[in-house]
């Protein structure tokens, strides 16, 4: 399988400040990688750094065989920010609209893949609100809608399923696998054990270092523990003790 995205010894900051070392990660295309940690581990950081807005401290990132930063990739990623980027005076379809034109999505199939989009987040229904009406979660689903709406061949999301009831979660993780099956490549990063447990391959990052890299079931039997969140609770141990020997 062709590789999407390639991190190569990747260290990375804010001025003095060291947030990520050593990262090392291949996804390719037809994957679904999930970067998993707690709150200030470095996810943003590395999806930032994938997506050009930071460039590498040092190490290499390549995305779709090209080095990044680049701005002609940016038209062929589809990206889901933490912070929801919406015209909240419009309405979610001329957020839609808008969006689609920015993406270059052709005028005659913007109708047809707005349709798709929001009938995979469940929007269909509310298009015709203001955004500024819409609760947390719809933002949300808004903007993942968006962000599938020029049909790229990679999808960053970060925190995609933040306020997203069971039932919706679900039904975008079928989506999700959908795409992946199609030749997709998806990158997510998420704090919810159950959205790691779908993923294909995981990396699991604390305080800046990746502590477990691998498939859900390598990692179960790597570390003989009966779920991914008892991987990571062991991986953060095994993590405390080489740094106090350090
Ligand atoms: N623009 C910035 N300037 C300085 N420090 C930053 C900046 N953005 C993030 N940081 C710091 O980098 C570290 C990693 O932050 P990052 O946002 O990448 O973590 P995260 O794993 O995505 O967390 P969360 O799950 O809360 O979004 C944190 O200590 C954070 O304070």
């Amino acid at each position: 399988m062709a590789t999407t995205i390639q991190v190569t010894d990747l260290n990375q900051g804010y001025g003095k400040t060291t947030v990520l070392s050593d990262i090392n990660l291949t996804v390719t295309a037809g994957e679904i990688l999930a970067l998993i940690g707690p709150s200030g581990a470095g996810k943003t950081t590395l999806v930032s750094t994938i997506m050009g807005m930071l460039r590498p401290k040092s190490g290499t990132v390549r995305v779709l065989d090209t080095a990044v930063p680049n701005r002609a990739l940016l038209a062929k990623i589809g990206y889901m920010a933490q912070t929801d980027a919406l015209y909240t005076t419009l309405t979610a379809r001329e957020n839609l609209h808008f969006f689609g034109t920015m993406m270059g999505v052709p005028r005659a199939q913007q109708d047809q893949q707005m349709a798709h989009a929001a009938a995979v987040v469940n929007l269909d229904h509310d298009l015709d609100k203001a955004v500024a009406d819409y609760s947390g979660g719809m933002k949300r689903r808004l903007s993942l809608a968006i962000a599938l709406l020029a049909d790229p061949p990679l999808l960053i999301l970060d925190e995609p399923t933040v306020g997203i009831d069971p039932e919706l979660r679900q039904q975008i993780w079928q989506e999700l696998h959908r795409l992946a099956d199609a030749g997709k490549t998806i990158l997510l990063t998420t704090h919810v054990m159950e959205d790691a447990e779908e993923a294909d391959e995981l990396m699991m990052i604390r305080g800046g270092v990746a502590i477990a890299q691998g498939t859900p079931a390598k990692l179960l039997a790597e570390y003989q523990v009966p779920t991914i969140e008892d991987v990571f609770l062991k991986a953060g141990r095994v993590q405390d003790a080489h740094t106090r020997n350090d």
